[in-house]
């Protein structure tokens, strides 16, 4: 993580004082990192295999807006579904050749019998897509609040420099970083990078007054309960990190299911404790070098294509920051 995190700084050494779109910054951050503890390799080595999985990404997101006739798609295949078929060949071709070039120090040898190849291919593309656009726009909108609410980034650049001074932020001593942890949850809370859950029903369930029947899919509006004024009171729409202070149990008023950004039950977030760890860990080196505020040129439009990300990125100003200035 730090050292795709201090490539990402390199390269913003050359947008001192201009304008940067974080998210596209933060896309290439999180592919790296993924890559990196996946394979050992840089986002140089994989980006055929993140361009293949990122398209792959939108022809699903498209799909939901798809009308489809039942059936059809025995006879006649749609142009989009052969891409994808052809996409889905060629990202098992990289993973495998990839693994096999690490065959040697790799666990393939431990796994043998247990688990197919075929399987281990498709929780490494899991982990691709679970992982990486995700925590780019966790990152991205946290970013965005900070450069719009620059009395908290203050704090949280106070909070940073009390613990880490300029030396790169140690993971034992990332767990007291207070602060962050309140912006981080208060930020998934307002920009909840996956805005819907979803849940098949196996059998008839009551859920409070409505009968579900066996094998209905249920959608479950995460934006909606996180903004829910009966759980989080009045000010549920506005950034206060406060709420956050004593925990998630107060913030929720004892109602801890009203807060899933990483989802809920044994199937939710494998990656919860590596995608906190990167953020805290990504935003204190950038809080260690920079401030920066909101670009004018910037457009609020939060969109969802298949996280909650911002239709035409986050432009914001970089100034390096210097102690001394102060
Ligand atoms: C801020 C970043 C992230 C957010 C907000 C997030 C959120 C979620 C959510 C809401 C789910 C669905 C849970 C459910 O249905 O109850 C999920 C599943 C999952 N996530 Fe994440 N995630 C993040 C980062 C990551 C990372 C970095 C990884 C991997 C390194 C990862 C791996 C997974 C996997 C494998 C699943 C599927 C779990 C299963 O089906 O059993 N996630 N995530």
């Amino acid at each position: 993580m730090i050292a795709s995190l201090e490539i990402m700084l390199e390269r913003w050494r050359h947008h001192h004082g201009k304008e940067i779109d974080i998210f596209s910054e933060f896309k290439i951050l999180t592919s790296e990192v993924i890559s990196r503890t996946s394979f050992g390799s840089g986002y140089l080595e994989g980006q055929h295999v993140f361009d293949m999985l990122t398209r792959m990404t939108h022809i699903i997101s498209e799909n939901n807006y798809r009308v489809r006739v039942p059936g059809i798609g025995k006879f006649v295949k749609a142009s989009y579904d052969i891409e994808f078929e052809n996409l889905e060949a060629k990202i098992r071709e990289s993973f495998k050749n990839m693994m096999k070039k690490r065959e040697k120090d790799s666990i393939l040898g431990e796994l043998d019998g247990k688990i197919s190849l075929d399987d281990l291919i498709d929780q490494c593309k899991n982990f691709y897509l679970a992982g990486q656009e995700t925590s780019a726009s966790a990152l991205t909108w946290i970013v965005f609040l900070l450069s719009v609410h620059t009395d908290w980034q203050d704090k949280a650049r106070k909070e940073v420099l009390e613990l880490f001074g300029q030396q790169i932020p140690s993971q034992d001593r990332i767990a007291k970083l207070r602060i962050m942890g309140m912006l981080i949850n208060e930020s998934l809370r307002l920009y909840t990078p996956n805005a819907i859950l979803m849940r098949r029903v196996e059998r008839e369930t009551r859920l409070g007054k409505i009968t579900v029947p066996a094998n209905t899919e249920v959608y479950i509006s995460t934006l909606a309960v996180h903004q829910n004024p009966e759980i989080w009171g009045e000010d549920a729409l506005l950034f206060k990190p406060d709420r956050f202070a004593d925990g998630v149990v107060k913030a929720t008023n004892s109602n801890i299911a009203a807060f899933l950004p990483f989802g809920l039950g044994p199937r939710n977030c494998a990656g919860m404790n590596f995608a906190i760890t990167e953020t805290k860990l990504a935003l204190s080196m950038i809080l260690q070098h920079y401030r920066f505020t909101l670009s004018p040129t910037y457009a609020h439009c939060p969109t969802e294509v298949l996280t909650m990300c911002p239709q035409h990125g986050v432009q914001v100003i970089l100034q390096p920051y210097e102690p001394n200035l102060l």
